[in-house]
């Protein structure tokens, strides 16, 4: 992995610590964290930061994302209303590898009010670290981009 990869994170105000935990995480397995916050606790609305962490995702800017909220649902809708977007929301971490292996996802969505800190550490390392599998997977992942069209 070299630190040309980067990874975008954003969240609401529920999971400003866990998120930023995580972007010390990704960074130590050398990703380049792109963090856009926010950085208070200040109440704020998940759908424009899932929508602008996701819109650095299809654009290329980042290959992948992270995003959290208080459940991971509610960011993880907004996420995917970006074209080219697959995010699902993982609070274990069989999930969070086949959400790469068979889905080709792009995001990844915690519940910061729903696993601890370890666990979803561990969730983010299944993330990174599982490869699409392809084959009759890229069939499905076709149809759901037909599905934008
Ligand atoms: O899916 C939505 C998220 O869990 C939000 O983090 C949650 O709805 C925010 O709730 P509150 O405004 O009560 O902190």
């Amino acid at each position: 992995m070299t630190a040309s990869k980067r990874i975008v994170l954003s969240s609401d105000h529920g999971a400003i610590e866990l998120r930023q935990a995580i972007a010390a995480h990704v960074t130590s397995r050398g990703w380049l964290a792109v963090d856009i916050g926010p950085t208070t606790s200040e109440s704020t609305n998940y759908p424009e930061h899932g929508a602008a962490a996701a819109r650095l995702v299809a654009s290329g800017d980042c290959q992948l994302g992270i995003v959290l909220c208080g459940t991971g649902q509610g960011i993880m809708m907004a996420a995917n209303k970006v074209k080219g977007i697959r995010c699902g929301v993982c609070a274990d971490t069989f999930s969070a590898r086949m959400l790469r292996e068979h889905n080709d996802a792009n995001m990844l969505s915690l519940g910061a009010r729903v696993v601890g800190q370890g666990l979803a550490l561990d969730i983010v390392d299944a993330f990174l670290a599982a490869e699409f599998e392809g084959g009759r997977h890229a069939l499905r992942v076709d149809m759901i981009s037909a599905l934008e069209a």
